[in-house]
């Protein structure tokens, strides 16, 4: 795996906070997140549900919910700052154009009386500036790019007439077809059976690769992570806790919520050996949170934890880690026991 610490910043995310107004009350969904990302990486945001990861990069493409804001922070890309974007008219030029989004349900972003060609066509033509015969050209192949066979007759078919895989592809054709320089998949397979899954992946990995992309994962999956993920950034209650290479976290994670997720990994459940498991439930975001969001659940907290907020230590020029833990003067505290077997298994794999 490459260091990415030597490729230039895409964009760049500084002490971002996003609230929501709900029934006279403020939710804070987003607390305090810096995150640079690299050119041409594939960087996977993981955490559990209500972690605040689709609020994260709807921000970036100025979808929040209209009860949503920014209230605090800098979304820096090209020189620009997004946090400050006003109208419509400021994020038609970077939704599509610049940032492109593939979701979880492909029918929620597919026109279903239009032919597949023509919404991939419509792309072609208004991010590309082609027209006519050499519109359609291109179109015919995105539609190659993205592993559709019998091009011609498939540009005339409707959504419906696709498979769940197949009308996924599609939608990855059209966000591939604006040219973005960003691609974001919000769960991009959580939708589809195992096969299919492993195929998309393979797909958006080789277009990642094919075009030049920058790519934003986001799931809860674990295992998708592993698959495509050049970095890892996981979130917790709206911030984010660890980040660093994928081998960093996955081997050699430090925060007690990262080894919580890890250790929900399918390997990790084979060995016949109790799975340390998250007990509790996440804060409540409409309250202020005092020390470790993660403390009350985190069966190695210390007392610090409760009081205040952990800052970023520095486990290597790549991986960062929010857990006092951590802190020099902090009690040595191993990881749980199942996971020091594959930790240790991941090194020699890494590393020899
Ligand atoms: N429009 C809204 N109004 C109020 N709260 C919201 C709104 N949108 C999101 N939130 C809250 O923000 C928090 C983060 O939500 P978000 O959807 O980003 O989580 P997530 O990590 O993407 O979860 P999931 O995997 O379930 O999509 C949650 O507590 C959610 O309830």
């Amino acid at each position: 795996m490459e260091a990415t610490q030597t490729k230039s910043t895409i964009l760049s995310i500084h002490n971002l906070v996003i609230k929501f107004k709900l029934r006279g009350k403020v939710l804070t969904a987003i607390r305090d997140i810096s995150l640079n990302l690299y050119k041409g990486e594939s960087l996977a945001i993981v955490g559990e549900s209500g972690s605040g990861k689709s609020v994260l990069v709807k921000s970036i493409m100025g979808l929040l919910d209209k009860n949503g804001f920014i209230d605090h922070g800098a979304i820096i890309y090209n020189d620009e700052d997004l946090a400050h974007f006003q109208t419509e008219k400021d994020w038609l030029k970077i939704r599509g154009k610049e940032v492109a989004m593939v979701t979880q349900d492909p029918m929620t972003s597919l026109n279903p009386l239009k032919t597949v060609g023509k919404q991939i066509e419509e792309c072609v033509i208004l991010h590309q500036g082609l027209r006519g015969k050499a519109a359609y050209e291109k179109t015919l192949q995105y539609l190659k790019d993205v592993g559709i066979y019998d091009v011609e007759k498939r540009y005339k078919q409707y959504p419906h007439e696709f498979s769940g895989g197949m009308r996924q592809r599609i939608v990855i054709a059209i966000a591939i077809a604006c040219k973005p320089k960003i691609l974001i998949c919000d769960e991009p397979t959580t939708a589809l059976d195992v096969t299919i899954q492993a195929q998309i992946l393979q797909l958006l990995k080789n277009l990642q690769q094919q075009y030049g992309l920058t790519t934003i994962y986001i799931t809860h999956d674990l295992g998708v992570v592993a698959k495509v993920a050049d970095r890892i950034a996981v979130m917790y209650a709206g911030e984010i806790i660890e980040v660093g290479q994928s081998h960093e976290v996955f081997f050699n994670g430090k925060h007690p919520y990262t080894w919580a997720l890890l250790s929900s990994l399918p390997q990790l459940g084979t060995k016949g050996e109790e799975l340390y498991s998250i007990k509790g439930t996440p804060p409540n975001l409409f309250k202020d949170i005092k020390g470790d969001a993660f403390a009350p659940r985190n069966p190695y907290a210390l007392n610090i934890d409760y009081e205040e907020r952990p800052p970023f230590f520095k486990v290597s020029e790549t991986h960062y880690a929010k857990t006092w833990l951590l802190h020099p003067k902090a009690p040595k505290v191993e990881p749980p026991h199942n996971l020091q077997a594959f930790f240790e298994e991941g090194r020699h794999y890494t590393y020899e």
